[in-house]
């Protein structure tokens, strides 16, 4: 349950799908995204990089932010295949994700380069989300809270601000494999990273959002959006489908 200064945001990680021929379905969720529920929650998309241009021309002056997965931290040069925080503010993105436990696993990310991307996305004024989470090995090893902790120091940047970033708890174990952690376990992590949040930037960290990510659906979003300090969702394979993503961000607005 958010704390009524934080608006829940409910975000879409399209990841590695989606053609031309998906953009009818974002055009739903930016059509069911007016009135009771654009007043009480942020939505956020974040198709594939090929996509951004159209969805973020789609969504302008409807509010659905529109974001990139992954950038690089530079604003410009030779970094083949690469796209700048500076290139997605270009064509009307809003926000990146950083640091997904797929890019930390695919692409040997660390937290220094995540905190690099970061601050990238600061420059270019995009929000950040900063993702984090431990193995079923370090939650096993009883490390979770090390691990989670070790990464959020290591990944937001000092400047952080709740305008700014916005920090997604994704337990690598539960994406994409139909299992969550109980309710107790989120709330116990989401008010370990509350702590150190605001341990670390002070009032401003009270307000940093904390989202959780990992296999959320419309059969348990009202559960683990309603633990404590959960301030809205990642979702990935649901949110694919305009009906099951819309179902998650009305039970962020209950
Ligand atoms: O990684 C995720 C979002 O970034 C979560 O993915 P799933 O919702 O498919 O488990």
């Amino acid at each position: 349950m958010s704390d009524a200064a934080r608006k829940p945001l409910v975000a879409g990680n399209w990841k590695m799908n989606g053609l031309s021929a998906s953009a009818p379905e974002f055009v739903r969720i930016v059509g069911a995204y007016q009135g009771a529920l654009k007043e009480v929650v942020d939505l956020a998309v974040f198709p594939p990089a090929t996509l951004l241009t159209s969805f973020a021309t789609a969504t302008r002056g409807v509010g659905v932010l529109v974001g990139a997965q992954d950038c690089h931290p530079e604003a410009s040069g030779a970094h083949t295949g690469d796209i700048s925080p500076e290139m997605i503010a270009d064509v009307g993105g809003k926000a990146v994700i950083v640091g997904h436990s797929e890019r930390r696993a695919d692409h040997g990310e660390t937290d220094a380069i995540v905190r690099a991307k970061a601050e990238g996305a600061l420059r270019a004024r995009l929000l950040a989300v900063i993702c984090v989470g431990e193995t079923r090995e370090e939650r096993d090893g009883g490390k979770a809270l090390d691990v989670v902790g070790t990464q959020l120091a290591g990944s937001l940047p000092e400047a952080a601000t709740a305008a700014t970033v916005v920090v997604a708890y994704e337990p690598v174990w539960a994406i994409g494999t139909g299992l969550t952690p109980t309710v107790d376990d989120v709330a116990e992590m989401h008010g370990f990273i509350r702590a150190r949040l605001s341990a670390r930037f002070g009032p401003e960290g009270a307000k940093i959002r904390i989202l959780y990510g990992g296999s959320v659906k419309p059969s348990n979003a009202a559960e683990l959006l309603a633990a404590a300090d959960v301030d809205g969702a990642l979702v990935g394979g649901a949110s694919l489908k305009a009906d099951d993503f819309l179902a998650i961000a009305r039970a962020a607005a209950r």
